[in-house]
């Protein structure tokens, strides 16, 4: 197997843990991400309706308190035109209101008169403590007759004695007048004194509003939003038309500064919430997109000078609505924005609160996001635990399986079985199967030792038959000599040996054909091996049966008088058997041996040493036989 095919098949093995923990991370992942989906979708509609409810309450808050505010500057109003009143009826046609007015006013260019400056600083007369006073009586129409300085008079004296009292709600108190005269009491500046001489109040929408011609209703209005140049702030006036027997006498008015109120209404808690403030005409008179900055020289913000598309779009949808708008919620002027409208009652105000939809995503966003943080978590801690459990009960005896399959292809039983004291610990099917291939293990080893002790043991046995085939390969059948094949090796080692001195002995059993002939061969055989046995007692010798009755020995001798001398010896041991032979040609009754010997010449051939010896053999039969011939 290649190296590459080697890592292809341990590659999986490897990755186990971490397939199985990008299938926990995955499955993890689409639950919680359903769960993140289901649960937006059940909070969208209650963070919806909590915004919706949060800034209703915050509208509320606002709406309950400066309408409160602007309530009590409309009882102002009404107590200010009652006392007016009353003072008017009770001293008009007096002529010392007309002498007042010739002491405290001066004509400073032709037909305008001015306050005094000291009403403004601060003075004492007729009984009355005036301060902070002004009046600027512009050119006009009509004479300046006793009833016209009366009334001025009776104005500063009615402003000086309640205005003080209201100093800390309005920005002045005053009183306007049809005939281009306005006094008022404003600590801030004498502002009767400082009016162009040539200055017309009534051609101002605000002053102009009251006139019967234009308000015949005569009903006390509020401004839209204006900056006041000489107060430098922007500015809302409350004006209430004062009449008397069809006669436009006075208009109690106000100056409210919309400091506090644009503070108030432009407040927003949420950054990326606006909110508008327009009056029955659509008029803007507060946003919180003012603090983004606005052009101080204009009169009033109308959606014709005031350039902002939503103040724009919520301006046109009021004046356009049939009746009344109380309270709503628009989700289609904008489609970014949802607009709440509430009804601002006491001066006929809208309030529109303009949120943001994304920030409602955003915070219906919350809950889910939070549980997805929170479901990351616990992904994280239940990876840390799976891969934990995993590697510990799943990976790690694995990969011992591994190895030990790995040992199994080795054939390394033994190490099998040491291993069988795990490091790891395994459960269930891997147990069982780490188990299993101990037990196979086990058994392989001993089937093993047992195996080769049966081949140890057939080994020898198998050696041992061999030694007996060896040793039957080159042995006579029926004699138990050694046979023709080791003769014939023994004698070509002999005659290789040059050390040695060996003699070679050929003999023949005499007249044994007559034997066999009259005493059977079974006796031939035993007579056979009967001499045999005499054969191998020759000392130093080795016996061969040549061939039939042949035989033939090797001696190991120094020289041939010892050969003569043992096969003497031979001789008489065969005669001394005494086998009966009856039929002999020689004569004696007994069988006997013939034998020719030389001594075997180192380097000669086989067939020389055996061609000598049958001839000195031979000659021991024309002897007679039964006798011994050599040739040295
Ligand atoms: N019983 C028996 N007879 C054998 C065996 N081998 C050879 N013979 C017999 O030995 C006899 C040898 O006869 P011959 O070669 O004629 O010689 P001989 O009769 O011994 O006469 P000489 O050799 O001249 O003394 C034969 O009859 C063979 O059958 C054997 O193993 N057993």
């Amino acid at each position: 197997m290649s190296y590459q095919d080697q890592e292809r098949r341990e590659h999986p093995r490897k990755k186990i843990t971490t397939r199985l923990l990008w299938h926990v991370i995955a499955v993890s992942l689409i639950l919680l991400l359903i769960a993140v989906l289901v649960s937006f979708w059940q909070t969208y509609p209650r963070a919806k309706q909590d915004v919706l409810a949060k800034l209703q309450a915050d509208v509320q808050q606002k709406l309950a308190f400066n309408q409160e505010v602007l309530s009590g500057i409309e009882y102002q109003g009404d107590v200010l035109s009652e006392a007016f009143l009353k003072r008017y009826e009770a001293y008009v046609g007096k002529p010392e209101f007309a002498e007042l007015f010739d002491d405290w006013f001066q004509e400073t260019s032709p037909g305008v008169f001015r306050l005094q400056d000291e009403f403004f600083e601060g003075t004492t007369t007729a009984n009355h403590v005036f301060r902070h006073l002004s009046t600027f009586v512009g050119p006009r129409g009509e004479p300046l007759d006793a009833e016209l300085k009366a009334r001025i008079v009776i104005s500063l004296l009615v402003l000086s004695e309640l205005a003080p009292a209201w100093q800390n709600e309005v920005t002045n108190t005053h009183f306007s007048m049809p005939e281009n005269i306005i006094s008022l009491y404003s600590p801030d500046s004498p502002w009767g004194s400082l009016a162009d001489k040539d200055l017309v109040i009534t051609d101002f929408s605000t002053v102009r509003s009251t006139l019967q011609q234009e308000n015949p209703q005569r009903t006390p209005n509020w401004t839209g939003l204006y900056f006041d140049i000489s107060a430098g702030f922007w500015t809302i006036t409350y004006q209430q038309p004062v009449d008397l027997a069809g006669q436009h006498l006075v208009n109690s008015s106000f100056d409210v500064s919309l400091q506090q109120m644009i503070t108030d209404f432009g407040h927003v808690d949420e950054a990326g919430v606006e909110n508008y403030l327009l009056n029955a005409k659509g008029h803007l008179v507060a946003s919180s997109t003012l603090a983004n900055g606005i052009d101080g020289t204009r009169n009033t913000l109308t959606p014709e000078n005031y350039d902002d598309p939503l103040f724009r779009a919520l301006a046109a949808r009021l004046l356009a609505a049939d009746a009344p708008i109380e309270q709503a919620v628009w989700e289609d002027v904008d489609e970014d924005y949802l607009i709440l409208v509430h009804h601002f009652e006491t001066p006929n105000w809208w309030y529109f609160s303009v949120y943001p939809k994304a920030l409602i995503t955003e915070q219906a966003l919350q809950i889910p996001l939070l549980m997805a943080v929170m479901g990351c978590f616990l992904v994280v801690i239940l990876l840390l635990a799976v891969a934990f459990f995993v590697t510990r009960d799943v990976s790690r005896p694995l990969r011992e399986l591994a190895n030990i399959a790995a040992l199994v292809n080795q054939k390394n039983y033994h190490a099998i079985e040491q291993e069988s004291v795990s490091k790891v610990r395994s459960y269930g099917e891997v147990t069982q199967v780490l188990n299993a291939f101990r037990v196979m293990a086990r058994r392989f080893v001993k089937a093993n030792e047992e195996l080769e002790q049966r081949i140890d043991e057939r080994t020898l046995d198998l050696r041992e038959a061999n030694q007996k085939l060896e040793q039957l390969a080159h042995l006579d059948g029926l004699t138990a000599l050694r046979n023709r094949r080791a003769f014939q090796k023994d004698v070509a080692q002999a005659l290789q040996d040059h050390e040695g001195s060996y003699f070679f002995v050929m003999a023949d059993i005499d007249d044994f054909k007559p034997f066999n002939d009259n005493y059977g061969h079974e006796a031939g055989d035993q007579a056979l091996i009967a001499i045999s046995r005499l054969f191998e007692l020759v000392a130093a010798s080795k016996t061969y049966r040549y061939g039939g009755e042949e035989l033939a020995i090797l001696i190991d001798a120094p020289d041939a008088k010892q050969v003569e001398q043992r096969l003497q010896e031979l001789l008489q041991s065969i005669e001394k058997l005494a086998i009966e032979h009856l039929y002999s040609r020689r004569n004696q009754p007994f069988l006997t041996v013939s034998f020719g010997y030389t001594r075997i010449r180192p380097g000669e051939s086989v067939s020389a040493l055996i061609q000598r010896a049958d001839k000195l053999l031979y000659q021991a039969k024309q002897q007679g036989g039964n006798c011994v011939v050599g040739d040295s």
